[in-house]
């Protein structure tokens, strides 16, 4: 399995989850998978077709989908196609029959019009899954039912023995149960991973409509994109969409459209053009969803509150898929949340109809909570949040002001409950703030004591008020029919009942923009645009390197128009950037940078080596640099700037371990610092940062540190004989060589629940096992013999191991050889591991 994703994918390492689901399709189970947008779903009904070498069906509703899916596998090497009534190529049909395809894409109706005689050849052929992408559209439940998904079900009676796979980002309980019913899943291995994305930066902010902001946003936008990344701006009107477009345009900032009111063939063309880097900002509605996938987003900007919360989710989703630090901002205006009405015309039922009006308000919650975003959106999704701030949110990063405002909100909470307590908003703050209105006069509001009390505020203040209140579950929303109403609730009683009209208990709330009103609330929005747009920490290289890095962007974009296809699909920025970082002189070291699959290095192996040699001789760049060696999960926001809970030298310090690859001796010594640190001390650093909540590699961690499993049980052994209160008895426990760092390291692991088991086989294997013994007999390396030596070690064998073992040839001779070998891609390095592929 590894080494059909280093070849097809050129990733060294799977994603969580991944290779389970993988492992249960193979074995013929149906399965449903609920993971993060970007999480790396498709790879999982993408891998099986490629091992059993049979056509995997992928189900999915957007033709545009389907096509960016189809041409990035083509670039792997991978036969994929697609059928719908969009193709052209007649061949399709009759190749997809005799099984000529690894992965067969189709829309929901093309699988249902099917004639059983094509299943039937296509089953002779053999198909190894069906998968049916965003699964949610099955359900009435779900935020985006599609009809023509419902009708689905049939297929299993066609195609009886193959597993049914069923995919989604976003699913409640409700959905997954609908997911399984309706697609009749047996007994499915059910995965559920987390809805965290750790490397997207979540912000919000409020804004006045007009002139001013949107030069402002113009200016914002033209900050990041000339920067390599993309930028998408979800707006909620058509109307909206053309008027930033034309103010991008003005400002000679290139961008694309896209909305419902366009023609097919312009939307496409426009949605092709963003693909392929032609231009970097689009300006689109919500019609833009579901299907795109291109991975360097690093931008997803909302004008406008969204619809729902789960709308939300997938559209910021689209951003950093690529797992690099990227920003997701929403910017609303108190008027978006008048919209439920439109939104609720939608809906065909009474029940449709509340579940809008409750996503909608949540959506509504999102935009004013004071508190950690992250959690907010985890916490909506069902999961459980151990953090209390995430430190990759605006409101975990900015400071914050907190003010007493009980007298305002005894006004406000009492005036919604002498009003009876089942209006909306809008009345009560009007009778605070004094209106004569029809209605206020014909329910006699105006006689309340409280009527015109709050006349030198505006009528925002108080609503921006009202939702600190609802956040702080002081008021209650509910929903009835098309009206949500507003309550003081039993928290918000307990505050009223201890106040009169004198004296008010101290109640502190977080002052949101709107609640300051004073200059500073503007400066907060206006200087929060560009800020919290700048570049992200990871793309800082050295200027050199980022000259080199631009250029090789651009041979990229040649590459791509030559080969009519997008950039990312040759290969994504973080491979880009790992080439930039290394330099490779050779197809050997080439292929072992994460990213490089085995067509990538066949078809532009030898252009773009040339093309680094050249670039990196005009910039006085050397060749083959160390490599850097990277997580294959995507790495945390945690790495933009605003984590403030770890110090600079040990964030530093954990970076350049976790992100860069270096060793601890390295980091030790590192030129740049005054003067060396202990070893000890850094790892002591890196485990903070783990403590944290920086993500670790702990194998790798293991390995330098000489912590093997024996050691591990030594220490669990001590641990239940006297306590991990403290680290002496459990040292007096252990052997004198088992240091305190080991015993610290030990007991973390044992507290996050990592056992040595978990730790991958071929680090154990080096940790715990002398793998090779030497011949007695002089033993001469040929390919032939290297690689059947090779095939008996599969977690991968050491350079002196396999020196020792080929004790018939000079050293010189065995890593030409092996050079070789990586080149023709028999066999990769990794972590200095030699595996054969
Ligand atoms: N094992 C891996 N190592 C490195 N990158 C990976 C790995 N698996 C997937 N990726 C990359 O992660 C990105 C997102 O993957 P994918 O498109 O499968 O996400 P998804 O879960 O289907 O998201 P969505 O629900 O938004 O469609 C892709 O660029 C993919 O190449």
């Amino acid at each position: 399995m590894e080494s059909t994703l280093k070849e097809y994918f050129g990733f060294t390492k799977f994603r969580p989850y991944q290779k389970e689901i993988v492992e249960n399709i193979l074995q013929g189970k149906d399965c449903l998978v609920v993971m993060a947008t970007g999480s790396g779903k498709s790879l999982c009904y993408q891998v099986p077709p490629l091992i059993t070498k049979k056509t995997a069906i992928v189900i999915s509703p957007l033709i545009s989908l389907m096509q960016d899916q189809v041409m990035a596998l083509k670039q792997r090497g991978i036969r994929a196609e697609y059928l719908s009534s969009a193709q052209t190529d007649r061949n399709v049909h009759n190749n997809a029959e005799g099984g000529r395809y690894d992965i067969l894409y189709m829309t929901p109706e093309k699988a249902c019009m099917l004639a059983a005689s094509f299943w039937s050849r296509l089953l002779d052929s053999g198909i190894c899954l069906l998968a049916v992408d965003e699964a949610h559209c099955i359900s009435e439940w779900g935020h985006n039912f599609r009809v023509e998904y419902k009708q689905l079900d049939k297929l299993r009676d066609v195609l009886l023995s193959v597993p049914f796979v069923g995919l989604t980002a976003t699913a409640t309980e409700k959905v997954r149960g609908d997911i399984v019913k309706s697609l009749k899943l047996q007994v499915p291995h059910v995965t559920i991973g987390s809805f965290d994305r750790q490397n997207l930066f979540y912000s919000v902010k409020s804004f006045d409509r007009g002139t001013a902001f949107l030069n402002e946003l113009v200016t914002e936008i033209s900050a990041c994109a000339d920067k390599a990344g993309s930028t998408i701006i979800y707006c909620t009107t058509v109307k909206d969409v053309e008027q930033i477009f034309a103010s991008l345009k003005e400002a000679r900032i290139e961008a694309g459209m896209y909305h419902g009111q366009m023609s097919n063939k312009t939307r496409e063309d426009s949605h092709r053009s963003f693909i392929r880097d032609e231009f970097y900002v689009m300006v689109a509605t919500i019609a833009f969803g579901m299907g795109i996938d291109k991975p360097n987003i690093r931008h997803v900007i909302h004008y406008g509150c969204p619809k729902s919360l789960e709308s939300y989710y997938q559209e910021s989703g689209r951003c950093g898929r690529d797992g690099i630090p990227s920003f997701c901002k929403l910017y609303y205006t108190r008027s978006d949340f008048a919209k439920a009405d439109f939104y609720c015309s939608e809906a065909h039922t009474a029940a449709q109809r509340k579940a809008i009006m409750e996503s909608f308000a949540a959506a509504q919650r999102y935009c004013t909570t004071t508190t950690c975003r992250r959690k907010f959106l985890l916490e909506y999704f069902g999961e459980t949040c151990s953090f209390g701030s995430c430190g990759t949110c605006d409101n975990c990063t900015n400071s914050k002001t907190e003010s007493d405002m009980s007298r305002e909100a005894f006004l406000l909470m009492a005036c919604i409950q002498s009003c009876g307590g089942n209006w909306g908003l809008n009345l009560p703050v009007d009778v605070l703030r004094g209106s004569r209105s029809k209605k206020i006069l014909d329910a006699n509001f105006d006689k309340l004591p409280f009527h015109g009390l709050g006349k030198d505020m505006p009528a925002n203040w108080w609503k921006a008020l009202a939702y600190q209140l609802i956040s702080n579950d002081y008021l209650v929303e509910t929903f009835k029919d098309l009206y949500k109403t507003l309550r003081v609730g039993p928290k918000g009683m307990q505050f009223l009942n201890s106040c009169n009209p004198d004296y008010q208990p101290p109640l502190y709330l977080t002052l949101t923009p709107e609640l300051l009103r004073d200059d500073t609330s503007k400066d907060a929005v206006g200087n929060g645009v560009v800020n919290s747009l700048a570049q992200p920490e990871f793309d800082r290289l050295s200027q050199a390197d980022d000259q080199l890095y631009k250029m090789l962007v651009e041979e990229r974009m040649k590459l791509a128009r030559n080969n009519g296809t997008a950039p990312y699909a040759i290969c994504g920025d973080q491979t880009l950037r790992r080439i930039t970082l290394t330099r490779p002189s050779t197809k050997a070291r080439l292929a072992n940078i994460d990213g490089v699959n085995q067509y990538f290095l066949k078809t532009y192996g030898d252009h773009l080596l040339e093309s680094i040699q050249r670039l990196s001789q005009e910039l006085g760049l050397s060749l083959d640099a160390e490599p850097v060696s990277e997580s294959p999960t995507p790495s945390k926001a945690a790495t933009l700037p605003g984590n403030k809970r770890l110090t600079p030298a040990k964030f530093e310090a954990w970076r350049m371990w976790q992100e860069e690859g270096f060793t601890v001796q390295k980091i030790a010594n590192y030129p740049g610092r005054p003067a060396p640190i202990k070893e000890e001390t850094v790892f002591e650093y890196i485990l903070e940062a783990s403590r944290e909540g920086c993500s670790l590699d702990w194998d790798r961690l293991c390995l330098e540190l000489g912590l093997t499993q024996d050691i591990f049980d030594r220490i669990q052994n001590a641990v239940s004989k006297v306590g991990k209160e403290k680290l002496k008895p459990i040292k007096n426990e252990l052997p004198e060589e088992v240091s305190y760092i080991q015993i610290k390291v030990g007991l973390r692991m044992q507290e996050m629940g990592i056992s040595m088991g978990l730790v991958s086989p071929s680090k154990r294997q080096k940790l715990e096992v002398p793998q090779v013994q030497e011949p007695v007999v002089a033993v001469e390396a040929t390919e032939n013999s290297v690689l059947e030596w090779l095939a008996n070690f599969k977690d991968g064998v050491l350079l002196s191991d396999i020196l020792k073992h080929f004790n018939g040839s000079t050293e010189e001779s065995v890593v030409d050889l092996l050079t070789n070998l990586e080149g023709e891609f028999l066999i990769f390095k990794k972590n200095n591991l030699y595996k054969l592929m």
